[in-house]
């Protein structure tokens, strides 16, 4: 069977201009993303749920749920043309683990414990969005360029994971142990 990632990557190919999923910076530079998605799952434990929210065309989600078949997936995205390339992707990819959600993630109606969101919001803006559906201890779990700590302050979490990835950017994990 054909490597999962790199059926991925052509499913993004064929798909990038008609569903509007990613620019064509994103899809020459699949390798780094594909990279920083697998850094996500060193802060993620064994076996636990994670809601990704703003999925977009599924980064990090899907190398994510690629290289965890021990986690399960909801992937959270508003867009219709979007949500429908993500339901195609984790069919042709035979992802058992993921289940798409198309909608705004403020009206989810699960609970989780781990949240990743990408090139989506603020950290506090994010768990704006989630606060709803959150168990505690909250982890929330992004890759982020510089001023993400002033976003860590105002939410008042602890940040317990940092993790340099090239080109300025940072993989952040913060932990919230009750509601804001
Ligand atoms: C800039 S894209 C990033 C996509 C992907 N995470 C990435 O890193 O390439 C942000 C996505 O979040 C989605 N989004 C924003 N707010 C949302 C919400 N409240 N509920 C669900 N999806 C949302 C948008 O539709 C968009 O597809």
């Amino acid at each position: 069977m054909k490597d999962r990632l790199e059926a991925y990557a052509e499913l993004l190919e064929r798909y990038a201009a008609s569903a509007n999923l990613v620019s064509p910076k994103v899809l020459a530079e699949l390798p780094v993303h594909f990279a920083a998605a697998r850094a996500y799952g060193e802060v993620l434990p064994e076996g636990v749920h994670v809601l990704d929210v703003g999925s977009g065309a599924g980064l990090p989600a899907i190398p994510l749920a690629i290289a965890r078949p021990d986690l399960t997936l909801t992937l959270a995205e508003r867009r219709a043309k979007r949500a429908a390339f993500l339901d195609l992707a984790a069919a042709r990819l035979g992802l058992e683990n993921v289940r798409v959600y198309n909608g705004d993630v403020q009206q989810w109606s699960g609970r989780t414990a781990y949240v990743t969101a990408q090139a989506v919001a603020p950290f506090d803006v994010v768990y704006r969005l989630v606060a709803h559906a959150a168990d505690y201890p909250l982890t929330l779990i992004a890759r982020k360029g510089p001023g993400w700590r002033a976003e860590a302050a105002r939410l008042g979490a602890e940040v317990f994971h940092v993790k340099p990835l090239g080109s300025g950017a940072e993989l952040v994990a913060l932990r919230l142990e009750a509601p804001r």
